[in-house]
């Protein structure tokens, strides 16, 4: 067994079992978000727990905070939904039994809102709104953390990291998508974006070329910006490809690990989702969790950038993908905490 600690326990309001994994601690406390999903049983829900909060170890990892990773899961019952504020309260009595080994936030099926509800019962909470003393939605500060990771593309893959004259593709124009259209504009920057929901007008007020998805997927562009949902880079969907570099906040952008080499055969530097999206995770954590001030916070979003360019750098040099240089980090991050304990 890996982690640290799993519980599992029946909310004493609605009899549900909630799992709570923690996968470690080795950096300080556990951080990761709460799950509200169906799973055919909820000894699913526990596997998906152990899963994910080893996953929030790697991201926290990157993002250089003091933070380990961790994760809530409670699989909801099929048909008849449990009264919502009772199982959210039976959640934060959860984490309060971890007595802060462990914080939650907003994940698949929970947000801000939910955030207040288990901060009724537990400090251990991020993310919740800014009524409730929190710093509310993350989705602007997840793109700061993208604009910053695609300077550390462009200077990689073209040499400046000028975000101005050059040519972006935004699948997905959503509330971190909508904030990465923006910030681009302002830069000057020539842009075509896309979404399932029609938001032709947001991208013509900023001066986007508005397309479909697929028509996105396969723009001849600098960077390809993912910013809906994962899985869009596969076996199928890499052929097709015209840009130069990917990087957006997707989270698992890629079907298999595999196909991150398959993008390498093709000359398309792939900057790995981990470290993009972590933008919001490291605003709410170092807001709400660290105490930080805003210089603090705002050098840790500008770190995405730098934390991506060495492992770009390091990528090129060695001969091998990005993705295979994070897993060698997580991985030595891993050791020597596991030589110390
Ligand atoms: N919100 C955050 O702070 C945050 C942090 C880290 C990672 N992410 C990830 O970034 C992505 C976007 O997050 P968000 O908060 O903006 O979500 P969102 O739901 O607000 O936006 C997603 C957008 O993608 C569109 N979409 C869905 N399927 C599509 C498709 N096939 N083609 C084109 N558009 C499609 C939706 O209509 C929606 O407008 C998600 O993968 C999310 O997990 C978000």
């Amino acid at each position: 067994m890996e982690h640290e600690l799993v519980i599992t326990r029946r909310g004493h309001r609605t009899g549900l079992p909630i799992t709570v994994a923690v996968h470690s601690t080795a950096r300080g406390m556990a951080a990761g978000g709460c799950r509200l999903t169906h799973y055919p049983h909820w000894r699913d829900a526990v596997t998906d727990a152990l899963r994910l909060s080893a996953a929030m170890t790697g991201k926290t990892t990157l993002a250089g905070l003091p933070l380990g990773g961790g994760k809530t899961v409670v699989a909801l019952p099929a048909g008849h939904l449990p009264d919502r504020r009772a199982l959210l309260l039976d959640v934060g009595d959860t984490i309060a039994f971890l007595g802060g080994r462990y914080a939650t936030g907003p994940d698949v099926g929970t947000g801000p809102d939910d955030m207040a509800v288990i901060g009724e019962r537990t400090e251990h909470v991020f993310c919740r709104p800014a009524s409730a003393g929190g710093s509310g939605d993350s989705s602007e500060h997840t793109a700061t953390g993208v604009i910053a990771a695609l300077r550390a593309v462009c200077r990689q893959r073209f040499g400046s990291p000028d975000l101005a004259g050059r040519r972006f593709a935004i699948l997905g124009l959503g509330r971190v998508g909508g904030h990465v259209l923006r910030l681009l504009a302002a830069e000057r920057a020539h842009l075509v974006a896309a979404d399932t929901e029609d938001r032709g007008a947001l991208a013509a007020r900023h001066g986007a070329t508005w397309v479909s998805p697929r028509d996105c997927l396969a723009a001849d562009v600098d960077v390809l910006i993912p910013a809906a949902l994962g899985g869009l880079l596969t076996a199928a969907s890499v052929p097709a490809l015209r840009c130069a570099a990917i990087a957006g906040p997707a989270n698992n952008q890629l079907d298999v690990p595999a196909t991150a080499d398959l993008l390498h055969e093709r000359g398309i530097l792939w900057a790995p989702d981990v470290v993009v999206s972590a933008g919001g995770l490291i605003h709410a954590t170092a807001v709400e969790l660290l105490h930080e001030t805003p210089e603090q916070v705002a050098a840790r979003l500008h770190g995405i950038g730098d934390t991506l360019a060495t492992i770009l750098q390091t990528a090129a040099t060695t001969g091998v993908t990005p993705a295979t240089v994070v897993d060698q980090l997580i991985t030595q991050d891993q050791d020597r905490f596991a030589v110390r304990h």
